[in-house]
């Protein structure tokens, strides 16, 4: 298959025959044109084209053959991944292989690239078996390694034909391997990748999960970076990860910086580049929001990755809960401070008990002063502030709780969620002067039974609106993804 002789000249003339032998198929056809018509409209003697390739289909294959051999070779001595020919791929990409696709009609190459394709597919499977063989994960499953190498040699197929129909200037080739990849069901885990994880947010939930990650602390899982919305979010985050004491992360340093202590990790800030985060991580954790994963959620699963949202309030809008449920990527919902969503959501189940649930409430007891918000004006601001005793502050259905407190109802719309009630679900949020701790009550009933779930948390030392337990419920989720075992469903 390798197209590129030894001691070879200047590697320009080798362009130049490709494009002239491109430009030749194109205009009168693969089958009409001879090796001698691309090396007179080249100016190129006929040894020198045989320099570079050996028969003119090489020229529409060659980069690609070029990668194949270095990925071969690189395999062979233990040094390359699945990832390093994607980026490899992404930074040379095989551009008259690209044009050769997307013009394959007018230029009759079909049968050469039907044939070409198959035969690179098998080569790649070959030597991504042999990697997956050396990795030990499978022990000598032959099975399993034969069909996850295909599998992903199919991928990287698939996706340079599709790179190359959509336009090869348009876009990466690399963003595209890895979305083919990522889109085979339970790729990662066979082939016993650690799953990346990037974060959106460093609040008080999000640097919780980020100093954890960072610290390596949960097991198959690597953070990829973290989605920020202005300069120095991270730093602020990292030098209060480092004050709480949360060791592990407390030396990371922002975007490869010097760290702050020897060895320290650094974190990548990938700034508001949502789209460099996607394509570098397998999971993305929302901590930032309802706005914030109303706006990423969507792009996250249409490109095939897995969104975990923390703002379970993002779905109150149907067309946002339509898109987040669109897929390709999986869409997690984190438990976040509440409990008993198994349970509601099997008694509720479609299909299940007929009427299984068919009422459902939950009611909230907050930190008076944390539930003042930015809309409020300030007569009623006030009235929330100064409170000496508890009283209701809201009630009403979900859609209207999250819009008025989305920082603090995110658990009605899981309840929503759970039972499917999302027009019915009755909410209460009660500001009291004097709790210390949040109080979430959720009641159901219906023919499947009667359910009270009281559950009394303590609040995040950083923020008072959100529970303490809610970054665990997230490294819990992100745990379980990565390495499902033994987890309630
Ligand atoms: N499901 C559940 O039970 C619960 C869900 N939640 C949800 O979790 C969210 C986070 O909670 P918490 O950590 O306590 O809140 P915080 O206010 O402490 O943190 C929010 C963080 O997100 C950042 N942020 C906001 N928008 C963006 C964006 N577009 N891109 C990147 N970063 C962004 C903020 O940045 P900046 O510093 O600039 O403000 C801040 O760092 C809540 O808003 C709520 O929706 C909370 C509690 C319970
Ligand atoms: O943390 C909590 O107790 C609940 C909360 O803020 C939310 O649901 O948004």
């Amino acid at each position: 298959m390798r197209s590129v002789a030894r001691g070879r000249p200047p590697a320009s003339s080798r362009e130049t025959l490709a494009d002239a032998a491109s430009e030749l198929f194109l205009e009168q056809g693969y089958e009409a044109t001879a090796v001698t018509d691309i090396t007179s409209r080249a100016g190129v003697s006929r040894s020198s084209f045989f320099n570079y390739f050996d028969g003119k289909a090489a020229t529409i294959w060659y980069a690609l053959d070029e990668h194949l051999d270095d990925f071969a070779h690189r395999s062979a001595v233990g040094e390359a991944s699945l990832e390093a020919v994607a980026a490899a791929l992404g930074a040379a990409p095989p551009h008259t292989l690209a044009l050769a696709i997307a013009n394959a009609e007018a230029m009759g190459v079909g049968a050469e690239l039907g044939a070409g394709r198959a035969l690179r597919q098998a080569r790649l499977a070959a030597v991504l078996a042999d990697q997956l063989g050396a990795r030990g994960a499978h022990g000598d499953d032959a099975l399993a390694i034969e069909t996850l190498a295909a599998a992903q040699a199919a991928a990287v197929c698939a996706a340079i034909w599709s790179w190359a129909t959509r336009g090869a200037g348009t876009h990466r080739l690399d963003a595209e391997i890895q979305r083919a990849v990522s889109l085979i069901p339970g790729a990662r885990r066979a082939a016993a990748a650690p799953l990346r994880v990037a974060v959106i947010g460093t609040g008080a939930i999000g640097s919780r999960v980020v100093a954890e990650l960072a610290a390596g602390r949960i097991a198959g899982v690597t953070l990829a970076g973290v989605v920020t919305r202005r300069e120095g979010q991270l730093a602020e985050a990292l030098a209060q990860i480092a004050a709480s004491g949360d060791a592990g992360a407390g030396g990371a340093s922002a975007d490869g910086g010097s760290g702050c202590g020897a060895g320290a990790p650094a974190i990548t800030d990938f700034g508001d580049d949502l789209a460099r985060a996607v394509a570098a991580s397998d999971l993305v954790v929302e901590c930032a929001g309802i706005a914030a994963a109303r706006v990423a959620g969507p792009v996250v699963v249409a490109a095939g990755r897995d969104f975990f949202a923390v703002s379970v309030g993002a779905l109150a809008e149907t067309d946002v809960r339509a898109a987040l449920l669109r897929g390709p990527g999986a869409l997690l919902l984190a438990s976040g401070a509440i409990g008993g969503l198994d349970l509601l959501a099997s008694a509720a189940r479609a299909g299940g008990i007929p009427g299984g649930i068919t009422r459902a409430s939950i009611t909230s007891t907050k930190q008076a002063g944390a539930l003042v918000q930015p809309w409020m004006q300030a007569g009623e601001a006030a009235r929330v502030r100064r409170a000496t005793e508890a009283f209701t502050l809201f009630e009403g259905g979900v859609e209207e709780a999250v819009a008025q407190f989305p920082g603090s109802l995110n658990v009605a719309c899981a309840l929503a969620q759970a039972t499917g009630l999302w027009g019915d679900v009755r909410v209460r949020l009660v500001a009291d002067p004097a709790a210390e701790r949040t109080t979430h009550v959720i009641e159901a009933d219906g023919a499947a039974g009667r359910y009270r779930f009281e559950l009394t948390n303590a609040v995040a030392e950083a923020n008072p609106t959100s529970s303490a337990v809610v970054a665990e419920s997230v490294l819990r989720g992100i745990a379980e993804w990565a390495r499902p075992s033994g987890s309630f469903r």
